[in-house]
């Protein structure tokens, strides 16, 4: 069996935003090639350099590429993913040139392909990221391991907004805590809070393939076995009573915005929030939108062009 590929040319800051189109589309997973991966690259053993000018890499933008099961009608679905890529502008992403070709390829070359971009890698101090086909044993007692398969959806735990998600969670989980994640992806974040302890889960995604792919991920994890994960756009099928003392989002600024003044009622004072997904020139809109939704910033996390908050709803004096 073969596969269809369609590749997007495109730039980083739309690297995310792309693959969401492509999954949407019906990718049964997406292959990213992007120039900021050789400043980003942190090496597991800080002993190993690598010597940019012998490995081939991106010098510029981002390569996403879409891996569609043979059968599909390629030129009606290249013209509905260059509409949504050529709209990413609309909504204040670079997402240029933007332009969009298809290919086929063997079934072998994707399997290999896919397979050795990912390795084990430790994200924080306490949490690596071990792909479902690795065998990985800890290497002491503090490391706590997120199994995935990734590429079923966003979220295989290396990008700098989930990086700031997962950095911010070691920082404020005391345990027990119950947490609603929306938009899960891969479910990462929920694994991530359930290996540090905390207690209910809820995860939330607008799109169906997000929920199998999360499920499928959580499935892996023993750890998380009693995460629920339902589909929904934002809360509107989160139960209304509903109170968490954590919640996390990593999506888009366009998609914060309308969710931040609505977290509130799901919330109790002191309770919080953390964010991501905020590219550096819409932080200040984030920041604003936050206090104005009655909550208090505690900290800004960067990564590179990525914010990250973490927030907490006024208590009573504050
Ligand atoms: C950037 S990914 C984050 C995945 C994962 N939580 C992580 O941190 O890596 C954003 C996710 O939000 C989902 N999403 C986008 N708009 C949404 C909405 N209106 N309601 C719920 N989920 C949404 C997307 O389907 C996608 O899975």
């Amino acid at each position: 069996m073969g596969w269809h590929t369609i590749e997007v040319e495109t730039q980083t800051e739309a690297v995310d935003a792309v693959s969401n189109i492509l999954m949407e589309a019906g990718a049964e997973g997406v292959q990213i090639e992007d120039a900021a991966d050789v400043d980003n690259f942190e090496p597991n053993d800080a002993t190993v350099f690598v010597d940019w000018d012998k490995v081939k890499h991106r010098e510029n933008g981002a390569l996403v590429i879409g891996f569609f099961p043979v059968g599909l009608h390629l030129p009606e679905k290249t013209l509905e993913i260059t509409n949504k890529v050529q709209k990413l502008n609309d909504f204040g992403l670079d997402a240029m040139p933007g332009t969009v070709s298809s290919n086929i390829v063997l079934d072998q070359d994707w399997e290999t392909e896919w397979q050795k971009y990912y390795h084990p890698v430790r994200v924080t101090r306490q949490l690596t990221i071990v792909p479902k086909w690795e065998k990985y044993i800890p290497k002491d007692v503090m490391e706590k391991l997120i199994i995935l398969n990734p590429g079923l959806a966003f979220g295989t735990g290396t990008h700098p907004t989930t990086k700031l998600m997962l950095q911010a969670l070691e920082m404020i989980v005391r345990g027990n805590e119950k947490v609603l994640d929306i938009g899960t992806g891969s479910g990462v974040l929920s694994i991530a809070a359930k290996q540090l302890g905390v207690g209910e889960v809820l995860a939330t995604d607008i799109d169906e393939v997000a929920v199998r792919s999360a499920q499928t991920n959580l499935d892996l994890n023993p750890v998380a076995k009693d995460v629920v994960v339902i589909a929904s756009d934002l809360l509107k099928d989160v139960p209304k009573r509903e109170k968490y003392d954590l919640i996390v989002a990593n999506m888009l600024t366009e998609v914060l915005l309308p969710l931040i003044p609505n977290v509130e009622e799901y919330l109790r004072p002191g309770s919080k929030f953390l964010l991501s997904g905020i590219y550096f020139d819409k932080i200040k809109v984030i920041q604003e939108q936050l206090i104005n939704a009655n909550f208090i910033i505690d900290e800004i996390m960067q990564i590179g062009d990525w914010y990250g908050v973490i927030a907490h709803l006024k208590i009573t004096g504050e």
